[in-house]
């Protein structure tokens, strides 16, 4: 029989007051865009692992150049994605990238564990199935 393993993240949207963090959230859970939102955060801080993601691809007008953002995220140690919740574009890919480096960190942690059946850590937005 195959065997399936869950592990469960919690993941945190960081940025300015209006980038879209709560838009991005929703396209990915429920794919869909509602435009109007009221704001939801200040500013909070925390670490790796983490996803720079160039929001609002679809805009017209850039504020950061695609040079710019790749650079940023290089000095930061971090994968670089354009997604915008408008079109729904790159963003599964910006938050499959989060979970495969919260993998991937956890496999570092852990690299002697070998786990079977299901496992459960910590419940919140995103689920991993792996075959
Ligand atoms: N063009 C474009 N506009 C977007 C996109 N996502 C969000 N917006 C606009 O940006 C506004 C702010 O989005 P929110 O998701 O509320 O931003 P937030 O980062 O959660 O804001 P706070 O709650 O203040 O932290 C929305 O009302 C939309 O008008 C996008 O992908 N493209």
């Amino acid at each position: 029989m195959t065997e399936i393993q869950i592990r469960m993240f919690q993941i945190m949207p960081l940025g300015d007051s209006g980038v879209g963090k709560t838009t991005l959230l929703n396209r990915y859970i429920d794919d869909s865009y509602i435009p109007e939102i009221t704001n939801t955060l200040d500013n909070l801080e925390m670490s790796s692992p983490c996803v720079l993601v160039g929001h609002k691809s679809d805009h017209k007008h850039r504020c950061v150049s695609r040079e710019e953002a790749e650079e940023l995220a290089k000095e930061l140690g971090v994968s670089y994605v354009e997604a915008s919740s408008v079109t729904g574009h790159n963003v599964k890919e910006a938050f499959e990238t989060l979970v495969q480096q919260i993998y991937r960190e956890k496999k570092k942690q852990e690299p002697q564990k070998q786990e079977t059946g299901a496992s459960r850590k910590c419940s919140h937005c995103v689920g991993l199935c792996e075959r």
